[in-house]
């Protein structure tokens, strides 16, 4: 079940933690620690000074465009036993969903289910090689929020485990002719409240997942074989921190 980023080296540049200043909206409460979530001293609130930069680039240009509209943060570092704690929590929500004991099930079903929480959750790894990006204060989860401070429609909720979660999901729909003009002209919508977010975050150098609109980073291994994957050499300077 290995990522194929996992195998991208990683050099760590050593660059402190940092709390997200207060320029930025931090959607509150936050989820993982209403949940109970294991985080200690530790805040999801907190990422790498260059990540910080860089989040400071893509918000003046996302100003510049629409005045008074901000990067939404729902989640930055994520200490290795929130991302243990957040993937055993949604693998037993998705079976309670679906109407199933995750204790009574056999080891197939129980593996199927797995596979679909790591589609979008990265593996709790306490190898160093192979930290989970959150873990090293390099991945942010985010949207955007006008001057009101209003989520913009993104089509889907953060984490939602589904297609519509896709990045392009809603591209296609917007051209589909079995659907409604209202439904088409929704995809159009949301789809450009994504391109949007894609578009500021990636020319601030962040990288997105490539299942999920809401995930970014700079500096991971993710991010490293992305890069790698556009034709350009990069090794990963942000490492797992604990
Ligand atoms: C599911 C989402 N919150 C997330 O952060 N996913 C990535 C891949 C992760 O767990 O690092
Ligand atoms: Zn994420």
């Amino acid at each position: 079940m290995a990522k194929p980023y996992s195998s991208m080296p990683i050099e760590d540049c050593g660059e402190p933690l940092q709390p997200i200043p207060p320029e930025f909206f931090c959607l509150r409460p936050h989820p993982y620690q209403s949940l109970g979530a294991p985080y200690g001293a530790a805040s999801p609130f907190y990422l790498r000074q260059g990540v910080i930069k860089a989040l400071q680039l893509a918000q003046s240009q996302l100003n510049a465009l629409h005045p008074g509209w901000r990067l939404g943060i729902f989640d930055g570092y994520r200490p290795l036993p929130v991302q243990q704690f957040m993937v055993d929590y949604t693998l037993k929500d998705l079976a309670q969903a679906r109407g199933l004991i995750l204790g009574e099930l056999p080891p197939s079903q129980r593996e199927a289910l797995e596979a679909e929480v790591y589609t979008f959750w990265a593996i709790p790894s306490d190898n160093p090689l192979t930290p989970p990006p959150h873990s090293t204060g390099s991945a942010v989860d985010l949207t955007l929020v006008d001057a009101e401070d209003q989520p913009l429609d993104m089509g889907s909720a953060i984490d939602e485990l589904s297609e519509r979660s896709h990045p392009n999901y809603y591209e296609s729909r917007q051209g589909d002719r079995t659907l409604s003009l209202p439904d088409r002209a929704y995809a159009s919508q949301v789809h450009e409240h994504r391109s949007l977010l894609y578009q500021m975050m990636q020319s601030a150098g962040f990288q997105r997942h490539p299942q999920e609109w809401w995930h970014f980073s700079l500096g991971d291994q993710l991010w490293a074989w992305l890069e790698t994957q556009h034709g350009r050499r990069a090794i990963a300077r942000y490492g797992g921190i604990h």
